[in-house]
């Protein structure tokens, strides 16, 4: 895996929060959830096209449909090419996007229907931690105030009370609180997504989104943030849905990993399912793929092709184009995302507790002779 260097990230707590062998009600529900986007086309397309009779706005179909329970407590890590869906995924979440159609399930109520407490406790107990820790901080807004005016704002912290909560909100993600009136080009990169940390923590979220939270850090400090996740959500039971190209980075805080392939899910299991018994060949490609399990630098055999275009998706399974097993079925028919027959889970219902191991595969449809 290709653990993140130069500091040692905490073992992912596998499997700790049990909450889905609990049988508790979900936190989140993913129903359906699509979103596309329009795209006009561009002067030459529409010069071209015009000859033709054609011309109409291309959809982007970003979110092709996807369904997804994530337990209270739960790490869910959402993996896949730039390019796939996830930040839209991510974005549709938290209510920044709405979805095209489907629904999101927040504490059993639908996002789309709710109003008034239920908003509010929806707008506030969901949070997003952005990839690029400078931009997504006001540099003309002090520390103290990124942190701490909007619980004043929303009354959850009294005005008098707000540099306390903040100082102690500073401790919490490992910053000096004597800090606190500095601006956000006065910190370090690992220090600004502290800060974007603690923002999000003040409203007292349960999920956050990270949405490719560690990516524009230097190595080790991916690690340290890392660390810090693990930490809050051991000390906060905090929920993560936890976006990430980068299968080893979500190896060390998901409990559950999904594997997106344009626009929807491929693949779904308890971590250690993914990594000891991937069953997509996409996943597969993807494992192959970490720097730190490829011994023989020879042996590096990155995916073939480019992620298609979710403007012109190709026919069948979406990964067909690039499969080094696709047959013609694959060409035909998209495969439905279905429990890995039991032959293949070879040591039992190893993943009880984190949910069914599930894949979108036509080989998994094979007799036991015909397969791989
Ligand atoms: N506002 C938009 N208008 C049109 N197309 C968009 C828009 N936002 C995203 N897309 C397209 O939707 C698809 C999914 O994008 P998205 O950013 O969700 O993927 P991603 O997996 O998060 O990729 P990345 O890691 O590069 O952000 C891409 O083809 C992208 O070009």
């Amino acid at each position: 895996m290709s653990a993140p260097s130069g500091g040692a990230v905490l073992p992912a707590d596998h499997g700790a929060s049990g909450a889905a062998a609990q049988g508790e009600e979900p936190i989140l529900s993913l129903r359906g959830l699509q979103r596309h986007y329009t795209q006009p086309v561009d002067l030459l397309e529409r010069l071209g096209s015009l000859l033709k009779g054609r011309g109409k706005p291309h959809s982007v179909q970003a979110v092709a449909g996807v369904d997804l329970d994530v337990m209270a407590g739960e790490v869910i890590g959402i993996v896949g090419e730039s390019g796939c869906g996830k930040s839209t995924l991510g974005r549709m979440i938290t209510g920044i996007l709405p979805p095209t159609s489907g629904e999101v399930v927040y504490k059993g109520r639908a996002v789309g229907q709710m109003a008034g407490a239920a908003r509010r406790d929806y707008e506030l107990g969901v949070q997003m931690i952005f990839q690029d820790p400078f931009s997504s901080l006001n540099p003309r807004m002090r520390v103290i105030d990124i942190i701490g005016e909007a619980p004043v704002v929303h009354g959850m912290v009294r005005r008098g009370a707000k540099e306390a909560y903040v100082a102690e909100l500073m401790r919490k993600v490992g910053l000096d609180p004597a800090y606190r009136f500095r601006y956000p080009h006065q910190f370090s990169g690992g220090q600004r997504q502290r800060i974007g940390v603690a923002r999000a923590l003040a409203l007292r979220p349960a999920l956050i989104v990270c949405d490719e939270a560690v990516a524009a850090l230097d190595v080790s400090i991916q690690a340290q943030v890392l660390n810090l996740f693990i930490q809050l959500r051991r000390e906060l039971g905090l929920t993560y849905f936890f976006i990430s190209h980068n299968l080893g980075v979500v190896s060390h805080i998901a409990d559950r990993v999904a594997i997106m392939y344009l626009g929807r899910i491929v693949e779904i299991a308890g971590t250690e399912a993914i990594f000891s018994r991937a069953n997509h060949p996409y996943t597969q490609a993807l494992i192959k793929e970490l720097p730190a399990l490829r011994t023989d630098r020879r042996q590096f055999d990155p995916i073939k092709g480019e992620l298609p275009s979710p403007i012109d998706p190709p026919s069948g399974c979406p990964f067909h184009p690039r499969c080094p097993h696709a047959m013609d079925r694959c060409v035909a028919e998209r495969p439905l995302l279905k429990p890995v027959p039991r032959r293949q889970q070879e040591y039992g219902l190893l993943d009880a507790g984190n949910g069914p191991h599930q894949s979108a595969c036509h080989l998994n449809d094979l007799s036991p002779m015909e397969t791989r």
